[in-house]
């Protein structure tokens, strides 16, 4: 039988240098990946099986068996399941077809450590096992295929491997790792169980192992015949709540979510009713490096009556949830459904929006556990619950950190449950830095006579802070949020109040500050306005292209202007972003506000023929002052080196 060589794809080289230079300080998790792939390998093969059921052969059980030879210094990791033909053993185990794990390569950075990190929310799956061997072995038939049609498959993980038909009896797949010399601990029954036991102890197939005993003529333990089981082979979500301890769950969402973190929170039910379900989620503690790919599939995997139906099942998480990770098995489905049975069907939108609530739930529980309790409330808990308590303090910040942009697009996307999505929105404001003010917060601390909570939007928090429109709120005492992610504009759009008071952003429409403007204030804005009549009209002509009106304003303390849009446009922070974006946006023409009281405003009834040039600088400084830049900046230095020199 003649052998082929084939070289790796250039990103698998790449992988494979990675995994061999140890990016991993757990080599362990080798076996987890390998009996992982084992198992799915038996899924896809229940699955396909469901529409012919001869591909079972005559072996219906399916099991993944692990095994090693002291002798010849290899370990093997055997299955049942699909198997691969030569032509997908080459496809599958030579190249990289996840479009991911290309984008997730060009993300490293070369440093280690933190390739380290990112590896380790990745996975390397396969290739893991060069971390352990110098080479490695698969022996496959794709189940449907004749014996004579198996593959060997072989590499010492550098920069080709070989390939060869063989005939091969059983169905499924056989991975012998050639151990590296030092490696040869996991030649080692004991020790291979306790991995095991820790990682796989979830996998819902059976993991075998030959039994042990001691030789006496050769004074060490020897393999038998007999195999024993060595997991409990129940799918965690099958088992009852109070027989898994936190570790299994744990253990579960690592495997799942390739992540090494722990998760923030779990919530594991079986709900009942017109459809049933049980739902195994997750709110994991960091967000994957491709957080913001909208199209990325979700976490959520789909069983059916514990079949494996599907990876990233969308349509049982909305979008904005997309982060979350978890199992969901249904008892109503259709064993054989399809992506777009899935879309249509009344079973998922009732698992869709009860898993939406039972995030919302998990999140709600989180933020109220966020801060700890104080004074009476501390002392009168058991010692328990202060343990208890002080674990789950600042997970909620941490979560925001994370998540919680993705979290606002919520407010779009989910008319229904807006209000709990708003109650657990967090920002920063002109008290606090750290995004960490709640609406009922804010409302909590608002002044009589406050109709309205302020907010501001734009790039950065520092451009926030200083925004000129921000002054008259400073000089009263007036909190106001700052939000610097881009999706708030979008976001707060949905949102026109909460708990009913309605949300202002300060850079729109007129300031009208109600009760909290006293009398005096009022009536000197309107004289200021009266006696600054003729300025205004000159500076309207003088700007007409510019600026959609001109108006005197309260706004302002320090600064001499600033630029606003009507309620209800676009501001110029959005306008911008959607046109970096390369989307079209309606052409803002904001509003020019000058305080009268400003010197540099005051000078403009006299500055006879520089009156154009003042009135260019004016609206140019505020729209940089707004995060903008002036459509001519070249002639916006002419005119203040002009006035500089
Ligand atoms: N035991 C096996 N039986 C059948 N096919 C396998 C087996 N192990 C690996 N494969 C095939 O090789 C492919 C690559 O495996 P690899 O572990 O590198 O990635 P993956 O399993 O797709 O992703 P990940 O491990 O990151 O979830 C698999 O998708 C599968 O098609």
């Amino acid at each position: 039988m003649s052998k082929h060589t084939h070289a790796f794809q250039a990103e698998v080289a790449r992988l494979l240098h990675l995994v061999t230079h140890s990016l991993y300080s757990n080599p362990d998790i080798f076996l987890r990946e390998l009996i992982s792939n084992a198992s799915d390998a038996c899924d896809k093969l229940r699955f396909e099986a469901l529409a012919d059921a001869s591909l079972y052969e005559d072996a219906p059980n399916l099991e993944i068996r692990v095994t090693f030879d002291k002798a010849a210094k290899t370990l093997t990791i055997t299955d049942n399941g699909i198997g691969m033909s030569e032509a997908e053993a080459i496809e599958h185990l030579g190249t990289i077809a996840k479009s991911g794990t290309r984008d997730f390569l060009q993300r490293l950075s070369g440093d280690q450590q933190k390739d380290a990190q990112l590896i380790g929310q990745f996975g390397v799956g396969f290739y893991s096992g060069f971390i352990v061997a110098d080479r490695i072995t698969v022996e496959s038939r794709r189940a449907g295929l004749p014996p004579e049609q198996g593959v060997r498959w072989s590499s010492d993980g550098t920069g080709a491997f070989e390939t060869e038909t063989i005939t091969r009896a059983a169905r499924g797949t056989s991975v012998i790792l050639h151990l590296r010399d030092d490696k040869t601990e996991y030649l080692n029954r004991w020790k291979l169980k306790s991995i095991i036991g820790k990682y796989s102890d979830h996998i819902s197939l059976p993991i075998l192992m030959p039994k042990e005993q001691w030789d006496k003529d050769k004074g060490e333990y020897v393999l038998l015949e007999e195999w024993e089981q060595v997991n409990a082979a129940s799918a965690v979500w099958t088992r009852p709540k109070k027989d898994i301890t936190d570790e299994q769950y744990i253990e579960f969402y690592k495997n799942l979510a390739h992540d090494d973190e722990a998760p923030l929170a779990w919530a594991h039910h079986r709900v009942e009713g017109s459809t049933e379900y049980t739902q195994l989620l997750y709110i994991p503690a960091k967000a994957p490096y491709d957080l913001w790919n909208r199209d990325k599939k979700a976490g959520v995997k789909l069983y059916v009556k514990r079949v494996f139906i599907m990876d990233d099942a969308e349509s049982l998480m909305p979008l904005y949830l997309r982060w979350v990770k978890g199992v969901v098995d249904s008892a109503d489905l259709p064993l054989n459904v399809s992506r777009e049975l899935l879309q249509e069907s009344r079973d998922v939108k009732a698992i869709r929006d009860g898993n939406t609530r039972r995030v919302l739930s998990m999140l709600e529980e989180l933020a109220a556990r966020d801060r700890l309790p104080e004074g009476e409330a501390w002392e009168q808990l058991s010692d328990e619950e202060k343990a208890r308590a002080q674990a789950d303090a600042g997970k909620y910040t941490r979560f925001w950190a994370e998540f919680g942009a993705v979290l606002k697009e919520g407010l779009g996307e989910d008319f229904a449950n807006r209000e709990r999505i708003a109650k657990l929105l967090r920002f920063a404001s002109t008290v606090s830095d750290a995004p960490t003010v709640s609406l009922a917060d804010y409302k909590a601390r608002m002044k009589p006579g406050q109709k309205a909570i302020y907010y501001r939007t734009a790039k950065t928090l520092a451009a926030a802070k200083h925004s000129p429109q921000l002054e008259v709120f400073r000089r009263k005492g007036i909190e106001v949020l700052l939000m610097t992610d881009r999706v708030d504009e979008w976001a707060l759009s949905f949102l026109h109040e909460f708990d009913g008071t309605p949300l202002q952003s300060v850079a729109k429409g007129a300031v009208d500050l109600g009760e909290l403007q006293d009398e005096a204030e009022k009536k000197a804005a309107e004289e200021a306005a009266e006696a600054f009549k003729p300025v205004l009209e000159r500076l309207r002509a003088t700007l007409k292209d510019r600026a959609k009106d001109v108006r005197v304003t309260s706004r302002l303390v320090e600064s001499p202007a600033c630029l606003v849009v009507d309620d209800g446009e676009y501001s110029l922070q959005l306008a911008r972003l959607l046109k970096a974006a390369g989307q079209k946006a309606p052409e803002v023409k904001p509003i020019l506000e000058v305080n009268p009281e400003h010197a540099l405003v005051k000078k403009l009834a006299d500055a006879g023929e520089r009156f154009d040039d003042y009135a260019q600088i004016l609206f140019d400084q505020a729209l940089l002052a707004e995060g903008g830049l002036p459509e001519d900046p070249a002639g916006y230095v002419r005119r203040v080196t002009a006035l500089l020199v």
